[in-house]
């Protein structure tokens, strides 16, 4: 099996380079070798590769600068990606893609379920929508897994940034009004592999239907209280980050202003997914220690 991979330096693309292997080939592709704000040049390169898979885990992810350059994150997030679609239909290949939490307002009193009403706050969360329903409407076989707050050893994420504040003030000031999930790369990679071995089990079986499926860490949390574990387990299992920070001051959202309005409720129900594929991510705790832990053996 051949598997296209775009965005193979990011979070969830680097972790995908090494758990997709088992599959087949992996053609992993950097921003360089695949340019997703091109969308008119994707077509050269999916009939070069011919893939079977096309697993694109690029994205526009900086969700406040998204707010200045619309259009780009548009380009990336939603036109490129139809364009995906689009080869993937006329290729007869399946396509994975990833979204976010930030679809939804974040008005609903409980988890998100994949169907519930879309209501993006902000400009990264318009273009996210955008490739979702590009991908609908091309009619492509697909796996859509919308997930939230991702964090890995690698790449700009929040726990690297709350590691390195955490080692140069002693004081942080983090909102506790938005609850969700962390969520590891690693384990969206692994579950990823998984799924896609089974699907493709099901096409050749002519029983694959594509869908929308929620993947993200297991509990929920708020940013505060996610910063404060972050802190507390870096100092046990991380003998070589030096704790400076003491306090970290829960505040509410309007006392962190930014240019993306981000929603209060990220929390996405996961029963779809482990009804389909029995799979359930690990609790976000265990996960953020096994990842600090991997940190600390680099
Ligand atoms: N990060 C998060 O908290 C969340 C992410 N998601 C979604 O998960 C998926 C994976 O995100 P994640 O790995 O965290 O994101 P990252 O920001 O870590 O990685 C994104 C990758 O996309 C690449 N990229 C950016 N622009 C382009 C472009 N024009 N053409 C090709 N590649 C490009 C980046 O390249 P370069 O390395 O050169 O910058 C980077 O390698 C995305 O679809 C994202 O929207 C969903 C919810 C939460
Ligand atoms: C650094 C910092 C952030 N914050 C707040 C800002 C924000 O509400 C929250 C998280 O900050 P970030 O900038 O990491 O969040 P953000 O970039 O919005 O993270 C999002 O990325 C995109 C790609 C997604 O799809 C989402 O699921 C989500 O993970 O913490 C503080 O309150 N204090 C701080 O010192």
């Amino acid at each position: 099996m051949r598997l296209m991979l775009t965005g193979a330096r990011g979070q969830v693309g680097w972790e995908l380079a090494r758990s997709l292997l088992p599959l087949g080939e992996v053609l992993a592709l950097d921003r360089a070798a695949c340019d997703l704000s091109r969308p008119e040049a994707l077509a050269a390169r999916v009939a070069e590769l011919a893939p079977d898979v096309i697993v694109n885990a690029a994205a526009y992810t900086a969700v406040d600068k998204a707010e200045s350059e619309e259009a780009l994150a548009t380009r990336i997030n939603g036109e490129a990606v139809g364009e995906l679609a689009r080869l993937a239909r006329a290729r007869g290949a399946l396509l994975v893609h990833y979204s976010t939490d930030y679809v939804f307002d974040g008005s609903k009193s409980t988890p998100y379920l994949e169907n519930d009403a879309v209501a993006p706050l902000n400009a990264y969360g318009r273009g996210k929508l955008a490739g979702e329903q590009a991908i609908a409407a091309s009619g492509c076989d697909h796996l859509i897994f919308r997930t939230t707050w991702v964090y890995a050893a690698r790449g700009g994420n929040f726990v690297r940034t709350m590691l390195r504040l955490g080692a140069e003030r002693e004081a942080l000031r983090v909102v506790a009004d938005q609850i969700g999930a962390p969520t590891w790369a690693r384990n969206i990679a692994d579950a990823t592999a998984q799924i896609v071995a089974q699907a493709m089990r099901e096409r050749c079986e002519g029983r694959f239907e594509s869908g929308l499926y929620n993947l993200a860490g297991g509990g929920e949390t708020n940013w505060c209280e996610f910063a404060r574990t972050i802190f507390d387990e870096a100092s046990r299992v991380l003998p070589a980050w030096q704790r400076k920070v003491t306090t970290v001051e829960a505040i509410g959202s309007g006392d962190y202003p930014t240019p993306a309005r981000r929603p209060l409720n990220s929390r996405l129900d996961q029963r779809r997914l482990v009804e389909r594929f029995g799979v359930a991510l690990p609790d976000w705790r265990v996960a953020l220690v096994r990842c600090l832990e991997e940190l600390g053996e680099r």
